[in-house]
């Protein structure tokens, strides 16, 4: 009770001195919530959680290796027997030693059971190696399953869990403690299991010694326990209060080591003030590992001390027992044996028990988030209609035949956002059309093209591939269906291929005829064709013979991958961005060309607005809601914001053109600027 009520005041010391120089980080209070909601558990309840987990980790190790699960817990049995019968020989031994008589005709007596004592412990020992050789195999196998099963989760869960912050907390503490802890804690409910074994023998050894020295074990284990759980809750909690620091620390950390922000850090000559941010979460983390390096050493103090006075009254009963005569020397003897020999294991027993309730914590985040990513994995429910039919591959068959993609009414918010981005949202795409999305910066366009893309799934309205809608399409067979040209594409940090193909090997028939065309289609070629070692140039400057590439270089390959990808909708937002004049000219020419030749709908999202003439309808979009529809022409007619974009840039142009045919004669792309 008394830590109970300590702990949020320490939380608040914590936190005052350094709120203000940080801004919100370490004043913020989302954590403390979640801190005293554990703290408020109480010792009882984490025993009772306790075993939980440890059934929740040795089902993880029985999954990961039953043979060496198996083999540890029945050597581990095996060795306790042999403690056991080791101590009780030892008794045989003692009371022939302490018989009257001659020493050589005592010692004589006490050779049988000597060596019976000696084979005690030389098999127990064999045992005991077998058993740990176990449990050495079990941690990385456990490690990797935990591993793969955090990343199967973090691959599939929705694109807006990427966007809630809490949920990104949560996966922060599952990958860096929880992943880890997974291991440990086999080890430790291993080492448990083997202490728990080694108390069991020395108790048994004990109780048919004399009963009352049972009591008097226990006693002298209790302070131990008290101060390692203790400290180990302290240092739980402590770890969850610097969650928030520690993230922020790292980004920092990230800003100042990283490659890609090495020049703007320079430019901006902004290395005073991150050192400044960087010294105060540092300075944060030190004063609150201090304080838990205080508290834990106190309890340590009073632990030790209590232990003393225990282990004094142990030895005052066992000198009574002796002096009333109730117990003979030699069992005495081996109860001091006994006692020392389960102390050893109850302590063996405390620690685990403190590792695996501090483990056991981080582990519970870990399944706990695991839990949490599940329920964030779209599963399809069961699929009808025409496209439900003929297993995944007829369902991709059939989205590739579509007809049309309409969006309807089309609601969506970020996570902590205050307004939806779209708000009833409805666009029609028919199949080999080229639709474009416009607006002003932050109106809905790649929202909406992440709808349609099946990253998001729209909190009101539907968007239907031929009537069914896409929550009734398995999410994997719906993302093949669509190739994205993404605004804020990765830098892939593998080979020129990988780039394009995404995993497709070169090799594979028509892969590489296929990438050919992509590579020309986008312009990437040329880029290729300057690289050391062509498509096999690994694209990552952070390894040996890694090349860097420019950004436009770069959206050209972002380009390749999508005209590469054959799949019956391309999504392009914002995909001439970083290209030079001549290769955005080119690019919107192949996107046209494209759709044609393969009868691919194109969804274009750009800011270029002479590029989107040529589209078949232009969906305007201003603060979420679509305010205009329809062509080119139609949209000019209208003289709403369309035409007001499209003047302005057009005017842009009109005050300084260029001599007529120098777009037709040099190949440099001039914005078509007619009305
Ligand atoms: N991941 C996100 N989390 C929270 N809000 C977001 C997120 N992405 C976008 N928003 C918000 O949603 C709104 C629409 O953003 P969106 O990126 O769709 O606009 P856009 O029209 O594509 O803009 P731009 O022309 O600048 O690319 C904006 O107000 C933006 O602040």
């Amino acid at each position: 009770m008394k830590l109970r009520k300590r702990l949020p005041r320490r939380r608040r010391r914590a936190a005052e001195p350094a709120a203000a120089p940080m801004g919100p980080a370490l004043s913020e209070h989302k954590w403390y919530r979640k801190a005293s909601e554990l703290s408020d558990t109480g010792m009882l309840t984490m025993a009772r959680r306790l075993p939980v987990l440890i059934g929740q980790v040795l089902r993880l190790a029985w999954r990961a290796g039953r043979r060496d699960l198996a083999a540890t817990i029945a050597f581990n049995v095996a060795a306790g027997v042999f403690t056991a019968f080791g101590l009780l020989a030892t008794t045989g031994v003692l009371t022939a030693l302490f018989s009257a008589g001659p020493t050589p005709d005592r010692v004589r007596a006490a050779a049988p059971e000597l060596l019976l004592v000696g084979a005690a412990v030389a098999v127990r020992a064999v045992f005991a190696t077998a058993a740990q050789w176990a449990q050495a195999r079990l941690r990385p196998q456990v490690q990797q399953i935990v591993e793969q099963q955090l990343f199967e989760l973090t691959t599939a869960i929705d694109l807006a869990a990427f966007d809630d912050a809490e949920f990104q907390d949560d996966l922060h503490r599952a990958r860096l403690r929880g992943v880890d802890s997974a291991p440990s804690m086999v080890d430790n409910a291993v080492d448990l299991f083997t202490a728990a074994i080694g108390v069991v023998a020395a108790a048994g050894a004990l109780g048919v010694l004399h009963p009352l020295l049972l009591p008097l074990l226990l006693l002298t284990a209790l302070p131990e326990g008290w101060a390692a759980v203790r400290a180990a809750r302290l240092g739980y909690l402590t770890q969850l209060d610097l969650v928030e620091v520690r993230r922020r620390g790292w980004i920092m950390t990230e800003l100042m080591t990283e490659r890609r922000h090495a020049a703007e850090v320079r430019s901006f000559t902004v290395r005073d003030f991150l050192l400044r941010r960087h010294a105060d979460l540092a300075s944060h983390i030190r004063r609150t590992l201090l304080d838990l390096a205080r508290r834990q050493t106190m309890s340590q103090v009073w632990g030790d001390v209590l232990k003393g006075v225990a282990t004094a009254l142990m030895y005052t009963v066992l000198g009574v027992l002796l002096w009333r005569g109730i117990m003979p020397l030699a069992v005495a003897g081996t109860a001091v044996l006994a006692i020392r020999a389960g102390q050893t294991s109850l302590v063996n027993l405390v620690y685990s028990l403190n590792r695996c309730y501090e483990d056991g914590l981080y582990f519970s985040d870990y399944v706990a988030y695991c839990r949490m990513a599940e329920q964030r994995v779209h599963r399809p429910r069961a699929v009808s209609g025409v496209h439900g039919k003929g297993g995944v591959t007829g369902r991709e068959e059939a989205l590739g035949r579509f007809r049309e993609i309409v969006a309807e009414d089309v609601t969506f918010g970020y996570p902590d956002g205050d307004a939806p981005s779209l708000d009833k949202v409805s666009v029609r795409l028919g199949r080999g059309e080229i639709v474009a999305l416009v607006g002003e910066n932050g109106s809905g366009k790649t929202t909406l093209a992440k709808i349609l893309a099946g990253l998001y799934a729209p909190q009101g309205g539907h968007v239907r591939w031929d009537g069914t809608r896409v929550e009734d399409l398995d999410p994997e067979v719906l993302r093949r269906a669509i190739a994205v040209v993404a605004q804020d594409h990765t830098h892939w940090p593998m080979t020129a291929a990988d780039n394009i193909t995404m995993g497709d090997d070169l090799t594979a028939p028509g892969v590489r005829a296929a990438v050919d065309e992509a590579a020309v289609a986008s312009g990437a070629h040329e880029v290729v064709a300057e690289l050391p070692h062509g498509l096999d140039t690994l694209l990552d400057k952070r390894f040996h013979d890694g090349r860097e590439l420019s950004g436009g270089q770069w959206q050209r390959l972002a380009a390749a991958r999508g005209f590469y990808r054959d799949a019956p909708l391309l999504i392009c937002d914002e995909p001439t961005a970083a290209l030079d004049a001549r290769a955005e000219h080119r690019l919107f020419g192949q996107i046209r060309d494209h759709a044609a030749r393969r009868g691919r709908t194109v969804l274009l999202i750009t800011h270029r607005l002479a590029s989107v003439r040529h589209a078949d309808r232009i969906y305007v979009l201003d603060r979420g809601r679509v305010i205009e529809h329809g062509t080119h022409r139609e949209l000019m007619d209208v003289g709403g914001l369309y035409a007001e974009l499209y003047e302005l840039q057009a005017s842009a142009y009109r005050a300084e053109a260029p001599p007529e045919g120098v777009a037709a004669g040099n190949g440099h792309a001039q914005p078509d600027v007619e009305r």
